[in-house]
């Protein structure tokens, strides 16, 4: 068999890359995928792909509970993968089914930052259709922090790092700790 050459462990070893919107997930474990040649998957995505449709169009017909069970049968449906990256929807910590598989499947990394962070980034409010909660933005930061705190493995901080720093950061903690 080819070596992939990166590390591969015994059994479902995925790296799950948790955070606040906006926090930079897609595109930090994107780029650490480039750079490590290990493949790299969107929890989004694959909620789209398996259900034919946009996360606007989950979220206008059966609202967030539809949003968390699709996260479900998109983590479901990396069980018998190995060695993924995965960014995750903000939301996905919501749903304690979603934090157990996630658990199981792997190590969790907390792209930590505040809230104006993540605001600052945050480019296409329409393909983020809980958005419309503006005014409860900072509620939402409040009550979803601890849950990403309790469930991940490590953190690390986005303030005041581009997200190549974070990147960078991000490889070197899991680099060391023989993640990756
Ligand atoms: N190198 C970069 N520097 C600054 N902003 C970026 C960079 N790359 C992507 N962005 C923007 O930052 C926003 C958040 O990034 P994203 O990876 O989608 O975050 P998350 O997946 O955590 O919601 C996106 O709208 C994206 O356009
Ligand atoms: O916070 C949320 O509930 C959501 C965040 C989005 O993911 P990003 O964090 O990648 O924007 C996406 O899953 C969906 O719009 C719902
Ligand atoms: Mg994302």
């Amino acid at each position: 068999m080819k070596a992939p050459g990166y590390v591969v462990h015994k059994g479902c070893d995925h790296i799950f890359f948790v955070g606040f919107l906006g926090a930079g997930k897609s595109t930090v474990a994107r780029n650490i995928g480039r750079l490590f040649g290990r493949p790299y998957v969107d929890t989004d995505r694959i909620v789209e792909r398996m259900n034919r449709c946009t996360l606007v169009q989950i979220y206008d017909k059966g609202g967030p509970q539809a949003m968390y069970e699709a996260e479900t049968r998109a983590l479901e449906s990396l069980l018998a993968k190995k060695s993924l990256l995965v960014s995750c929807g903000s939301g996905i910590v919501e749903s304690q089914k979603n934090c157990s598989l996630m658990r199981k499947m792997g190590s969790v990394v907390f792209l930590d930052g505040r809230l104006s962070d993540s605001l600052k980034q945050i480019q296409r409010l329409d393909r983020r259709p809980d958005f419309d909660l503006v005014e409860n933005i900072e509620l939402l930061y409040e009550h979803r922090r601890p849950l990403y705190q309790k469930l991940a493995d490590f953190s690390v901080c986005i303030t005041h790092k581009t997200f190549d720093e974070v990147a960078q950061a991000t490889a070197q903690l899991l680099w060391e700790k023989g993640l990756l």
